[in-house]
């Protein structure tokens, strides 16, 4: 094999002009909206500049390889590597002065999210009047919050008189575009009230379902790429075949020709998804690390936690409005693509964030079971799964709120724990004894299995 090198990175075929902004530049977008770009028959005509959300790593890692990168579909078959040459900018979160350059331009149509949930929460009164205060004084003053930086942006744009534009989330959170108007308009409200009539006239905040089951990059996997490719890349993307993206949104000043699904109302698909899925997920998380599995695939081959899974579904599906046929056979696509062998999905990853993610993803199902008199024992026993996860901690618990929901989960009796620790999700469910009364059972028979493996 030749030495490897950046040659099938660095040969770019044509910079694509700038026409989008992405904030958030992780390994999802990367796999997801960077690819739909990539594989659009308009293309050519459709370049991102995309920043990171926080850290300046990944721009530091794509800058030497002009932002193209190599993304890996994992298939159960084997891998096939694609360049992804989208990204016509890398910049990091600091960029203060190119970020708000974008939205000056006219051309710039769209700007598309993946911040996480944390990203959304904005506290314009609290912790972010620091931010609030210096954009007072100076419009173009670097601020660092996401929801900060769009206000920073489009005060830009309203100045440059560079006319309408579109903000897409793309984050797995329940409504996520109501949710950032909601956030950027009490913001901006804060900085300038005035922004808010030319937000109505100007901005579109659309909606969407996301979906493509895209892990963290590993060495091994920069090895492979590098072993199979003959290339050097020091990000490439592992990811799945399937992928799914339903955006409710009207785009004024065009879009690229995606491979999407356009709809009304993304409702019902965020449901599925977010309950089927990624609550789903949350169960194999807990439940699985617990009882000792790594990844995805390791916990669904488990007869144990696929039972739970399977129960988890039944309840949820109750509440999905689309069509049983079509909710039998997501279902069954969802069983193969956790059974992937070719695509290491940690569990640990995902049980990052539970204070943040259970609220979208399970307890939704819990309240409209509750409310339908029913005592809901796969839900409920998510929950116990996270108490106990929380109380036993087999990985690290990565949270915004950690210290606290360690602190509690370590009371001494675990009613109380489960308790206090329910509280902080919804306050109603932790007065509901009998749901509680099911998360304790969860916890105690989970916690009482695992001290029984490790004897
Ligand atoms: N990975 C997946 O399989 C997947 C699938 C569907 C949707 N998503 C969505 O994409 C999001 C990102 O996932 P990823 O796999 O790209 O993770 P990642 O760790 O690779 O990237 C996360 C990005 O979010 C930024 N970020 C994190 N916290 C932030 C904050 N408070 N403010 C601003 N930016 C912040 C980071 O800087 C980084 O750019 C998820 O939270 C989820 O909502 C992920
Ligand atoms: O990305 P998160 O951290 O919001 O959730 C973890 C996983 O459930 C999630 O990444 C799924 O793999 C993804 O949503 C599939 O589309």
């Amino acid at each position: 094999m030749n030495s490897p090198t950046l040659a099938p990175l660095a040969r770019r075929t044509a910079i694509r002009p700038i026409r989008m902004i992405h904030l958030g530049l992780g390994n999802f977008f990367r796999a997801h909206q960077a690819w739909y770009t990539d594989t659009a028959s308009d293309a050519a005509e459709w370049g991102y500049a995309a920043f990171d959300g926080r850290s300046p790593r990944m721009s530091t890692l794509l800058r030497p390889q002009g932002g193209a990168y190599t993304l890996v579909t994992q298939a159960p078959g084997g891998d096939e590597l694609r360049v992804v040459e989208s990204l016509s900018a890398v910049h990091a979160a600091t960029e203060a002065a190119a970020w708000l350059g974008y939205f000056e331009d006219p051309q710039v149509a769209i700007v598309t999210l993946t911040i996480t949930e944390a990203g959304y929460r904005v506290d314009p009164a609290g912790a972010h009047a620091h931010e609030v205060a210096a954009l007072r004084s100076d419009p173009r003053a670097a601020v660092a919050s996401a929801v900060g930086r769009l206000v920073a942006g489009l005060l830009a744009r309203r100045a440059a008189g560079a006319g309408g534009i579109v903000l897409l989330p793309c984050d797995n959170l329940p409504d996520n575009g109501p949710g950032l108007r909601e956030a950027v308009t009490r913001y901006a409200d804060r900085v300038d009230p005035t922004l808010l009539a030319w937000i109505d006239a100007h901005v579109t905040f659309g909606s969407t379902m996301v979906d493509r089951i895209t892990p963290a990059t590993t060495p091994a996997l920069v090895a492979e790429v590098e072993r199979q490719g003959g290339f050097a890349d020091s990000a490439p993307v592992p990811t799945e075949p399937f992928t799914e993206w339903v955006i409710a949104c009207d785009f004024p000043a065009g879009r690229p020709d995606w491979d999407a699904t356009f709809v009304d109302d993304v409702t019902p698909y965020e449901h599925r998804k977010h309950w089927l899925l990624n609550g789903s997920h949350s169960l194999l998380a807990y439940r699985g690390l617990l009882l000792g599995h790594v990844t995805v695939r390791d916990a669904i081959l488990d007869p144990d936690c696929r039972g739970w899974v399977e129960r988890w579904w039944d309840e949820a599906q109750r509440h999905i409005v689309l069509d049983a046929d079509s909710n039998a056979a997501y279902r069954g696509h969802l069983i193969e693509r956790y059974e992937n062998p070719s695509i290491r999905h940690e569990l640990a990853q995902i049980s990052m964030d539970g204070s943040e993610k259970l609220l979208g993803r399970v307890l939704p199902v819990v309240l409209a079971e509750r409310e339908a008199g029913r005592v809901p024992e796969a839900a409920l026993m998510v929950l116990g799964a996270w108490v106990a996860f929380l109380r036993a901690r087999p990985v690290p618990v990565r949270d915004p709120r950690a210290d606290e929901l360690c602190e509690l989960a370590a009371l001494p009796d675990l009613g109380d724990a489960a308790r206090a620790l329910v509280a902080v999700l919804d306050a109603d469910l932790a007065s509901d004894d009998q749901a509680l009364d099911g998360i304790v059972a969860a916890a105690d028979a989970l916690l009482a299995a695992r001290e029984g493996a490790a004897r």
